[in-house]
């Protein structure tokens, strides 16, 4: 059969599984790709009150207004363990870190929702490509021979 011969599904896969697993064809490589991406977000000054879960004390409203508290260790700790099945997961946990500080403020202008501001607009701009990718690695892994079920 000549290369040009295969339909583009075939011709990915037949690229991915000659190709060493490079980070287009890995399906895992989004585990590395999320810990450096945290490991930006915890460069950034910005990330400091959104890296410990936030003390209730201080906050007494915080039961009813936030019902899924999360901060970046948590979701450090969970990439860490493993306990992430996909970057969709991993990117739902971070935007519940700044959904619950937008919950918090009382005024857009507020100091801490703004730096949520700053640090969802860098997460987003990397965030995508990981899922991108992650969902095309897994397309030219699909198999095509039916699974015995
Ligand atoms: O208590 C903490 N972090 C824990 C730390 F203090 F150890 F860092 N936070 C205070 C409440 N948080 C807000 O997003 C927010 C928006 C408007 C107002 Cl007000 O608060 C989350 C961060």
């Amino acid at each position: 059969i000549k290369a040009e011969e295969l339909n583009s599904t075939d011709a990915e896969e037949v690229k991915c599984r000659g190709r060493r697993q490079s980070l287009k064809c890995n399906p895992d490589a989004w585990r590395k790709q999320c810990k450096e991406l945290l490991g930006l977000i915890y460069e950034r000054e910005d990330s400091e009150p959104f890296r410990q879960p936030s003390d209730h004390l201080s906050y007494p409203d915080n039961q009813d207004v936030i019902d899924t508290p999360m901060d970046f260790s948590t979701v450090k700790e969970t990439l860490e363990a493993g306990n992430y099945g996909s970057p969709l997961e991993f990117y739902k946990d971070v935007r519940q870190i700044f959904s619950n500080s937008k919950a918090y403020t009382s005024n857009k202008k507020s100091r801490i929702y703004s730096m949520t501001l700053r640090l969802s607009a860098l997460f987003e701009s990397h965030i995508k490509n990981i899922i991108s990718e992650y969902k095309s690695a897994i397309q030219s892994q699909k198999r095509r021979r039916p699974r015995y079920r």
